[in-house]
């Protein structure tokens, strides 16, 4: 499906999906509303949203099975359905993302067999295949009419413990688990996470042997893992299940229906950022500037790149060498170290401070608090006040999950900092009860979106999407990825599953207010701390540990001829540097010229080591910069190492070169 015809299947399904999380905001303990979004999302080609759809569907399935703490809530949305069912006064029966689960090798199902000399239970609910109509489609159905699904929903004020629909509700539950294992199964397999797809198999496997789906969805992740093994260069004897890769991507996207992305660089939200500017950078002002689109397959003769409109930091005026340019403190901070060893608020490690050891007023481990409930430490008064206008309150902590050693085994260093800065600004977003991506430390940051056109090519969508379908086949032969354009890293255990335990734990409700806390704003928040923070170790040879998101100071842009240098401890210091790189052809470094910064000059930051020669900075920022460094410097370097002694007038878009910039 192509052009008008596609674009009008979109705006459809937009349409539903803005209903049902319309609906989801009135019944935020229905499942089956879940359910039925997750399908739409695989339809929009969202294959992480409805996986994440679906696992907040099968909370409330173990909610109901197993009794937990929204038992009671999610009981009562089911019964809506059980109702309905039971009278069979609606012809579709069962809302049609339940159809066609068969539950006859299921465990579930087994205990309610009626033994051969049992009395018949009157309450039994009749067999289930006795309310699947032929019907296949929900339209005309009562899960479409608001008014009337009310109605149904307000003959559900039974004492349920005692309730004859007891047993079908718990059966409509059990149905839609393993709905819901299938439907994250899949999902998981198309994001291109193969170990948490075959662990979800396994699980649904477990509640319903023999699901045909599920063992169908399986095979193709075993499939998918042994080619990536083949394509890795090993051999098929040496797989085995567990090491599964699990590393998917996910859209990285400003999503059709996210309303609070502003226009960066419109007159409001310049007004806005340097009234912001005017208190940590007086001499400086944000103006949006054209910037090379970088690509990966850049090569150093491309002069002519395609340029797009971001923001930079500019001198409004002189800064001598030397001069203090911004001094920044946030509190979106982000710690994997002992708790008592870094301020919770700003993250200066007071432990390690030297200055004025001995000192009993000034010295830093003598001047900070400690809360009086929890082992986290501050800096001082000042850090104890920001962190409780900010995110905390005097009385709740946010310890418990926020000691990641204490929870969360050995992983990736990057991606523990970055789920506890995403957990960071939830926290923010409750004390303040603002939306997250509201937050004025959030609004603003560069997120590295892609448009979602770009996004939209080569992915895998559909209504009746199957583990048979022939596209989901031979993605599976073929590796399992998802479309090179998905630039958000995506992770089941970090997207997904530790965001909503967080909640959990912090006593938030994760059902409730889902336009706040739905996967989508997850992603973005994802998206918008790759694209700005800052990680630091505390030990030489170890891992990060550290990691900070400063709005401002994360609005300048990187030359590897910087004018500033940064210093960060308890702020963000940029200082305009005492001397500069001069490029000299065939000598680039080792020769400087003074520093200091002239009016209407860009400040230009450094995002690696700079002393590095070409080739290793540009593999060190290429991630960051989303492609192979530009600058002036990296350019002449360059190509004074191939021995090209053209002057940089002369590069022009090169005929050879894979990149856009000849097209
Ligand atoms: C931390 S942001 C810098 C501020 C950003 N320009 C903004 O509008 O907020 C990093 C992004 O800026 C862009 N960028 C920074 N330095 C650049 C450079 N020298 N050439 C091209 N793009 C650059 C890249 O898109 C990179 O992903």
């Amino acid at each position: 499906m192509a052009g008008p015809e596609a674009a009008l299947r979109m705006v459809a399904l937009l349409e539903q999906r803005h209903q049902l999380t319309h609906m989801l905001t009135l019944y935020p303990y229905d499942l089956v509303l879940y359910l039925r979004r997750a399908v739409i999302y695989t339809d929009m080609g969202y294959p992480d949203l409805a996986a994440s759809d679906a696992f907040r569907a099968v909370r409330l399935c173990y909610e109901i099975i197993d009794e937990k703490a929204y038992y009671k809530q999610a009981f009562q949305a089911i019964r809506g359905y059980a109702v309905i069912v039971d009278a069979k006064d609606e012809p579709a029966g069962l809302p049609r993302v339940m159809r066609g689960v068969t539950l006859e090798q299921s465990s579930a199902t087994s205990n309610d067999e009626p033994q051969p000399d049992e009395e018949p239970d009157p309450y039994k609910p009749k067999p289930f295949a006795d309310y699947i109509a032929d019907d296949n489609s929900d339209s005309n159905s009562v899960w479409n009419d608001e008014s009337k699904w009310n109605n149904y929903r307000s003959r559900t004020d039974s004492n349920f413990i005692d309730d004859p629909l007891f047993p079908l509700c718990v059966k409509l539950a059990s149905i839609a688990r393993t709905r819901c294992h299938q439907i994250i199964a899949l999902n998981l397999l198309l994001c291109g996470c193969l170990g948490s797809a075959y662990e979800i198999c396994e699980d649904g496997l477990e509640d319903d042997p023999g699901n045909r789906e599920l063992l169908q969805i399986k095979a193709l992740v075993d499939t998918a893992g042994r080619q990536r093994l083949r394509q890795s260069g090993g051999h098929d004897d040496d797989y085995d299940p567990a090491d599964l890769p699990d590393r998917g991507f996910a859209r990285r996207e400003v999503y059709p229906w996210n309303t609070f992305e502003p226009h960066r660089c419109s007159d409001a939200s310049l007004a806005f950022l340097n009234e912001q500017l005017a208190k940590v950078a007086p001499k400086c002002e944000v103006r949006a500037v054209q910037l090379p689109v970088l690509s990966a397959q850049h090569s150093s003769e491309c002069a002519a790149a395609p340029e797009n409109w971001q923001l930079g930091i500019f001198a409004k005026e002189p800064i001598a060498a030397g001069e203090v340019v911004l001094r920044e403190y946030s509190v979106l901070t982000a710690s994997n170290r002992n708790k008592a060893e870094a301020c919770d608020a700003c993250g200066f490690d007071i432990l390690s401070d030297t200055k004025n050891a001995g000192d009993k007023e000034n010295s830093s481990v003598d001047r900070s608090i400690s809360c009086n409930d929890c082992c986290a430490v501050y800096c001082d008064e000042e850090c104890y006040d920001q962190a409780l206008g900010a995110y905390r309150t005097r009385n709740f902590c946010w310890e418990d999950f926020a000691s990641p050693d204490k929870k969360w085994g050995p992983r990736d260093a990057n991606d523990t900092l970055y789920l506890l800065l995403a957990t960071r600004v939830l926290t923010m977003a409750e004390r303040q009860r603002h939306h997250p991506l509201e937050l004025k430390e959030v609004k603003y940051l560069w997120g590295d979106f892609v448009p979602a056109a770009t996004n939209a090519q080569g992915a895998i969508s559909s209504n009746d999407l199957s583990p048979y379908s022939p596209e989901v086949v031979a993605m599976a032969a073929a590796g399992g990825n998802p479309p090179a354009a998905w630039s958000l890293p995506f992770d089941f255990t970090d997207h997904i599953i530790k965001p909503l335990v967080f909640m959990d734990v912090s006593g938030v409700d994760i059902y409730c207010n889902p336009v706040k806390r739905d996967a989508w704003v997850l992603n973005t928040l994802f998206a918008k701390l790759r694209g700005t923070a800052s990680a630091r170790k505390s030990r030489q040879d170890g891992p990060p540990d550290m990691a900070a998101v400063y709005p401002l100071w994360s609005l300048t842009n990187h030359d590897c001829d910087p004018n500033v240098t940064w210093e960060w401890g308890d702020r963000m210091v940029l200082r305009a540097k005492e001397e500069r790189v001069k490029l000299v052809e065939g000598k680039a470094a080792g020769i400087t010229r003074p520093g200091g910064i002239v009016a209407g000059e860009e400040i230009l930051s450094h995002y690696c080591d700079v002393n590095l020669p070409v080739q290793l900075r540009r593999d060190w920022v290429r991630g960051t910069l989303g492609g192979t460094c530009m600058c002036q410097r990296c350019l002449h370097e360059a190509a004074t190492e191939q021995g090209d002694r053209k002057p940089l007038a002369e590069n022009k878009a090169n005929p050879a070169c894979t990149c856009s910039c000849y097209k």
